[in-house]
């Protein structure tokens, strides 16, 4: 086998996981933050994918079961959603269903820290995606962020984000100016995007259900993360070329992630 095809993801990859998943609209279980639910459904609707909010303990395991990915979200844990973090987290290790750890904070306060080193002892996650500050505090490398804003780069942190993957047997998408995405074997950096997805509130949480999304049509994680951080990246490029500030980017963004075909999104991306 050639030795590049096994270290290299191509544009090729990228466009049949959006082909899928277009095709599939992946149901995606949301336990996800109160500051981002709203904006979160409607990119996932607006990209290809069907949302679900199940975030209570009596049905997230239930629903985890016949979800296709299911994404755990850190961002504001109450102790029932956590509970149901629990229940959804094993449900989703025993049927087999993808689940995203996207760990809001981590390391800059203790109950949610605690609460990141628990979830992937009952079932290792398929992918964490956080900013570079969340990724090392998971890794257990440092203190954290500035509350939900990292204080470092995705390459500040890529060792700690390749070991990672390899303890999950999964990928690890941090996000920043050049997201990083790795599975502690392969490495990828994708350099698209716009500093407006900054000014607009549950921009990396609503990556990371996309994230969840590509998983329940990839059984490649590193292909799922690239796919939605490719395409989620390049929607904003377009919303911001047609946006007069960030609110109308926000909107923006939404219409152009359901605008973005696979054969455009191939032409477009560069993977390095
Ligand atoms: N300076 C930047 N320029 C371009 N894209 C960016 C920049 N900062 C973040 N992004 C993009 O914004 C999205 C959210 O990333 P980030 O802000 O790091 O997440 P979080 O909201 O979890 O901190 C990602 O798709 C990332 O590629
Ligand atoms: C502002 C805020 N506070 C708690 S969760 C949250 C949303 C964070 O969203 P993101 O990590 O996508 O910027
Ligand atoms: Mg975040």
């Amino acid at each position: 086998m050639d030795a590049s095809a096994t270290t290299t993801l191509t544009a090729a990859d990228l466009a049949g996981a959006l082909e899928r998943y277009r095709t599939d609209m992946p149901l995606v279980q949301c336990l996800t933050n109160t500051v981002v639910q709203n904006f979160t459904a409607n990119v996932l609707l607006a990209s290809g994918a069907s949302p679900a909010m199940v975030d209570n303990p009596r049905e997230a395991g239930e629903f985890a079961r016949i979800a296709g990915g299911v994404l755990v979200n850190l961002g504001t844990p109450q102790e029932s959603t956590v509970a149901a973090m629990r229940h959804a987290v094993e449900a989703a290790g025993a049927a087999g269903t993808p689940w995203v750890l996207d760990p809001v904070a981590v390391g800059g306060l203790s109950w949610r820290t605690e609460i990141a080193a628990e979830l992937p002892g009952i079932a290792a996650p398929t992918v964490v995606r956080g900013n570079a500050s969340e990724v090392a505090a998971v890794a257990g490398g440092s203190g954290g962020g500035r509350g939900t804003e990292s204080v470092d780069t995705p390459d500040d942190v890529a060792e700690a984000a390749q070991e990672l993957a390899r303890r999950f047997s999964g990928a690890v998408a941090v996000s920043g100016e050049v997201d990083l995405i790795t599975d502690g074997d392969r490495t990828v950096r994708l350099a698209h995007g716009t500093p407006l997805l900054q000014k607009v509130t549950g921009a990396g949480c609503a990556l990371g259900a996309l994230v969840a999304g590509f998983a329940a049509v990839s059984d490649d994680p590193l292909v799922a993360a690239s796919t939605a951080t490719a395409l989620f990246t390049l929607a904003a490029e377009d919303a911001a070329a047609a946006s007069s500030g960030s609110g109308s980017f926000a909107v923006g963004l939404v219409d152009a992630l359901g605008a973005l075909s696979p054969e455009a999104l191939a032409d477009r991306v560069r993977i390095s």
